[in-house]
């Protein structure tokens, strides 16, 4: 029935503020309530719906995300609204576009290696949108080793111009977002060659089309590279392909800021490392860590208002059936997902204090942390999206055959979600960039080099090394200390197998692919140790608000133990933890799961999001399910006639056995 809210019980179970709990989700009150008003007026305006776009044709479907991308732009100028509103506002729209990749590469990109010249000129162009732009970097032979991409940017002295040239195949550019149909202008990594010498990959601002007519440029070819996964899903971007013929363009298109070609074709080499051409991919793995627990948090808000709603079994005399939420089977896969959408959250939070960190460092000439940031994001980048697409899909299966319908949401929801585990490095390719640095530091290790942020648990090798847990009692797990103590343990102790390992070989780099397995397992060790240490710190922080802290402690208590739980071959083979101790930690967690059920409900009623923005029959708020499930079934198009198209020419002829008759 509509109105009545069929969750309300569950919401009075809640011993913890919800609105208090809002803040601390959004990061702070301003955060909140900007995303709240423009999640609002993303909701109430018909032009952002999108309850059809599964039944939408793929040129419908791009076209509507046009409409989508120019009725926003319209709404911002409107509205006066500034970087963060507009942001949150494409945010909320939530239909992959090119405008992603305008604003969270093509502008990036430039602001970080081009000059200031070049900033004031491009900039003011992308930020009017009179130019649109999109990151060409990928090609159809190469995306993780971007050392071999094979485009080149060769520099002709005479007309001091670079020529960007396709010269195999395998060397057209495959794969970037918005560069198929839509952008004018891409930043091309290409191989800079100049007198003769290949000088490896640098960025160049190169145009595409007209800015009259978009038609392609001369020599220029240009396209979408097909449909991808899923119904609706990405294929509102028009992921691209494009090959150049010789095309020329003035040298100060090369983004400057890093290394220099001069008018006399001289090669300026930069005097800060050279990984900086690589810093737009740094700050976006940065931005995919925070989104991560966006997608988790939607998944996680339809499959616990749905596991409250939905009841199975246990009537006895007609009486009432029991809710799937208080199966401890449902809750041992969901409350983690719960936990760790907090998790990554708040590690997300953290993330983006370190890169602002490494920001401001690099300005003033430090380059110090720099290696740490790129192992940071690169391996929370990895740890995060991967968690998060196996979340979503299991999120999935905890609505049963529901789950299954595209209006649960969740297929959209993955289909849309599991690229980030490819999209900006692969996320076992950026593990094995965490476990390089990881064996660096273990190789440094009595050197006298004190190792600091994260992995300053590894100064104390001598004691992890050997330490065994104090734990004695379920309750000892809900210690800092004890939980803390165990996670470095076991990835200082994985790192240092490695690292022996690897000494065994004589060739260093032979070893290293040898042992690239086991590396990926002490890198995500290591990950996780961050993101468990993480959310401790947050707890330690001053945190407001009837019962949100002892909420959020018990959901800290849940990630680190759930992990601890599914790597028990790594904690029991590091000798961290003895069996026992690991049989306490389980009794500890179902002990947390018992706490957490009555709050689960508020606990993703706290993420604040709109109907609209979940876009569930299950997930709704009212949790008003099945007479919406009907509704959803009756506007498919199949039920637009009772008797469907193609009952003469192919159903009436079988079931009249006109066929069989024929053939006879
Ligand atoms: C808005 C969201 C939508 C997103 C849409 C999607 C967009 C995209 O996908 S854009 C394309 C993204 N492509 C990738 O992410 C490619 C992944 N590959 C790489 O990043 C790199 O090639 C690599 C890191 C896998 C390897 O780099 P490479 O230089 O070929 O080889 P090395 O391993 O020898 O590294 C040399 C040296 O540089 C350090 N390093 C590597 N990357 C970075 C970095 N980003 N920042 C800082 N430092 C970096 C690396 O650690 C090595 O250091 P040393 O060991 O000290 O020499
Ligand atoms: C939806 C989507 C959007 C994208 N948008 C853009 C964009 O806007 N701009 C852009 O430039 N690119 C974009 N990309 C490309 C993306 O960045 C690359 O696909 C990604 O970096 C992975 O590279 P690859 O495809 O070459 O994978 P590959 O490297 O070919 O991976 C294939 C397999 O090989 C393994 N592998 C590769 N190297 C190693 C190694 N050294 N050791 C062990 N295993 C290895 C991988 O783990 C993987 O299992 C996008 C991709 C997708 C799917």
């Amino acid at each position: 029935m509509e109105g009545i809210d069929h969750l309300a019980d569950e919401r009075n179970k809640a011993e913890f503020d919800v609105e208090d709990m809002k803040i601390v989700w959004a990061g702070s009150r301003h955060a909140f309530e900007v995303s709240d008003r423009i999640a609002r007026l993303v909701a109430s305006d018909p032009v952002f719906e999108k309850s059809n776009r599964a039944r939408l044709s793929r040129k419908e479907l791009f076209k509507s995300t046009l409409r989508k991308c120019a009725h926003a732009f319209k709404r911002i100028i409107e509205l006066r609204l500034n970087e963060e509103e507009a942001g949150r506002l494409r945010h909320f729209i939530d239909q992959p576009a090119y405008v992603d990749l305008h604003w969270g590469m093509f502008v990036p990109a430039i602001k970080g290696q081009g000059t200031e010249e070049q900033q004031k000129k491009w900039l003011s162009l992308a930020n009017k949108m009179q130019i649109i732009g999109c990151y060409a970097q990928t090609e159809l032979g190469h995306g993780s080793n971007v050392q071999g991409l094979e485009t080149t940017a060769t520099f002709d002295p005479k007309t001091d111009e670079f020529v960007i040239h396709t010269p195999t195949q395998t060397a057209s550019k495959w794969w970037p977002g918005g560069l198929g149909k839509v952008s004018t202008h891409a930043v091309v990594y290409a191989r800079l060659i100049t007198n003769g010498k290949d000088y490896g990959i640098h960025g160049f601002i190169v145009q595409l089309r007209s800015l009259e007519d978009h038609s392609p440029l001369p020599n220029i070819t240009v396209g979408d590279i097909g449909t991808k996964m899923g119904n609706g899903a990405y294929n509102s971007m028009d992921n691209g392909f494009l090959m150049f013929d010789h095309v020329r363009i003035p040298r100060d298109q090369m983004l400057m800021r890093l290394s220099k070609v001069t008018r006399e074709g001289e090669y300026v080499p930069s005097d800060v490392p050279k990984q900086l051409v690589y810093g737009t991919m740094v700050y976006v793995r940065q931005t995919i860590v925070a989104d991560a627990s966006n997608a988790l948090s939607r998944a996680v808000c339809i499959a616990t208002r749905y596991s409250a709603v939905r009841r199975q079994f246990g009537a006895h005399n007609g009486g009432i059936e029991t809710q799937v939420i208080d199966y401890k089977t449902q809750q041992n896969r969901l409350f983690p997902l719960l936990a760790s959408a907090y998790a990554f959250r708040f590690v997300g939070e953290w993330l983006k204090w370190l890169y602002t960190d490494v920001t401001e460092r690099l300005a003033a000439s430090d380059f110090a942390t720099l290696p740490e940031a790129h192992a940071c994001t690169a391996g929370l980048k990895s740890l995060t999206t991967t968690a998060t697409a196996d979340g979503i899909e299991e999120c999935r299966k905890l609505c049963g055959g529901h789950g299954y319908l595209w209006c649960s949401g969740l297929p959209e929801l993955f289909a849309v979600y599991v690229p980030a585990c490819t999209y900006e490095g692969d996320n076992v390719v950026l593990q094995l960039q965490v476990a390089r640095f990881l064996m660096k530091t273990v190789a440094q290790l009595g050197s006298g080099k004190v190792p600091v942020g994260t992995t300053a648990y590894m100064g104390r090798a001598a004691h992890l090394l050997q330490c065994r847990s104090g734990v004695q009692k379920a309750e000892d797990w809900l210690n800092p200390d004890a939980v803390l103590e165990a996670f470095e343990a076991r990835a200082l102790r994985m790192a240092v197998t490695c690292a022996k390992n690897l000494s065994k070989f004589e060739n260093q780099e032979q070893g290293f692919q040898e042992l690239l397995a086991d590396l990926v397992e002490a890198a995500i060790a290591h990950c996780q140790l961050i993101v468990v240490s993480k959310f401790i710190a947050k707890l330690e922080q001053d945190i407001g608000g009837k019962g949100v802290k002892k909420q959020l402690n018990n959901l800290c208590y849940i990630y680190a133990l759930y992990l601890l739980h599914k790597h028990l071959g790594d904690f029991l083979s590091t000798n961290c933890i003895t069996p026992k101790q690991a049989s306490l930690a389980n009794d500890q967690l179902r002990s947390l799961y018992t706490q957490v059920r009555p709050n689960a409900v508020a606990l993703v009623d706290a993420f604040n999001y709109t109907d609209h923005y979940l876009n569930s029959v299950l997930g709704r708020y009212d949790g008003n399910v099945y007479p919406k499930l009907f509704e959803e079934a009756w506007k498919d198009p199949l039920n637009d006639s009772v008797v469907p198209d193609g009952y003469h020419e192919y159903l009436r002829p079988v079931l009249k056995q006109q066929l069989r008759t024929a053939r006879l």
